[in-house]
């Protein structure tokens, strides 16, 4: 029987291990400067925008955390001693997973983070739009203290929820739907149609979804499956009043197909977090619309996110580079020996 391959993670530990934070638009790395300071390693702080300059800043790293960096093939093939990449967030669409798989480099997210946080903001987002404060609030700036901008309103009660992806964020939006009186539906490829989730969540199919919710809010992650899949041909398809709320990734809507259908009154309000591109250029046809609320990829963020998500990226390089398996591994079949480098 043949041996099995060493692990690339598990391969030449070195000391101290070295990290390099490929990029970081937060106002300190006092955190994960902690962690780093406990754990006896390395942490160098790089703010690269192009393949070139992560594989200069990376050279010779064991870990790299990246925010939204690119970490391509070509990246992986020109640092070989790479054990481990750790994201900042949930999201993992800016990597090349499979490459990183291929090459035996381990991948970790902080799934759960901000769980709290998204579904809250999803929830305020919906709240918003059902009461059109959003409009109100900028009608009263200009010295209008009409209802006609936000007319017509409904109670909340009764109405339906549709939550797009019942992952965590999806299912705590649900649950917090509930509470307010809307009655929740869930579409996800992994349930059956028909069944109820824990949370009392009924599923149903996608295009059932599409046409009886009066909220869809999106919880999917981005990928081939999911790129546009809020498009015209399924905005033609929306119960009328409907309202979209986006806190997952901005390209799984189509936005100049939002735009047009928030134009027409196919949607009558969008809450958008997230954009196709960030920041959402100046030219956006989305900035001239009343009925879009937008927020500047914010969904994520509260004090108590924000110091988990720095301090347990970190904290899962470091075990992995240490030679223990994180909580977070995204694809844990690198530790598995099956992958050879
Ligand atoms: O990318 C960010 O800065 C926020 C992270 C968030 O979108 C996530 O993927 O958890």
């Amino acid at each position: 029987m043949s041996e099995p391959t060493t692990p690339a993670a598990f391969t030449n530990p070195t000391n101290p291990i070295k990290i390099v934070i490929t990029d970081c638009d937060h106002d300190s790395i006092d955190i994960e400067r902690a962690v780093a300071r406990d754990a006896g390693a390395e942490l160098v702080l790089a703010q690269c925008r192009t393949e070139d300059e992560v594989i200069a800043a990376a050279a010779g790293a064991d870990a790299i955390v990246v925010q939204y960096a690119p970490i391509t093939a070509k990246v992986l093939d020109a640092l070989p001693g790479l054990k481990a990449i750790g994201r900042y967030g949930v999201g993992v669409d800016t990597l090349d997973v499979e490459a990183a798989t291929a090459r035996g480099v381990a991948i970790c997210n902080v799934p759960d983070y901000g769980t709290e946080d998204v579904s809250d903001h999803a929830i305020a987002l919906a709240v918003s739009l059902a009461r059109g404060i959003t409009q109100l609030d900028r009608g009263v700036r200009r010295g209008d203290h009409s209802l006609g901008p936000v007319q017509p309103l409904h109670r909340i009660g009764g109405r339906v929820f549709g939550v797009v992806g019942l992952g965590l964020i999806g299912a705590a939006t649900g649950r917090k739907a509930k509470g307010l009186g809307y009655h929740v539906i869930g579409s996800d490829p992994l349930l059956t149609a028909g069944t109820v989730t824990a949370d009392g969540i009924t599923v149903a199919g996608f295009e059932e979804l599409v046409a009886s919710a009066d909220v869809i809010s999106l919880h999917v992650p981005l990928n081939q499956y999911t790129h546009h899949l809020i498009n015209s041909d399924v905005l033609d398809r929306v119960k009328p009043g409907a309202v979209l709320v986006n806190t997952c990734r901005g390209a799984v809507v189509d936005t100049d197909a939002v735009a047009a259908a928030l134009k027409d009154g196919r949607l009558h309000a969008a809450g958008l977090d997230v954009f196709e591109v960030e920041p959402l250029p100046r030219t956006s046809p989305l900035l001239e619309l009343e009925n879009a609320v937008l927020t500047p990829h914010a969904a994520w963020y509260s004090e108590e996110s924000y110091a988990e998500l720095k301090r347990r990226t970190v904290e899962n390089v470091v075990e992995l580079c240490a030679g223990r398996v994180p909580r977070n591994i995204l694809n844990s079949e690198v530790l598995l020996g099956s992958v050879a480098r």
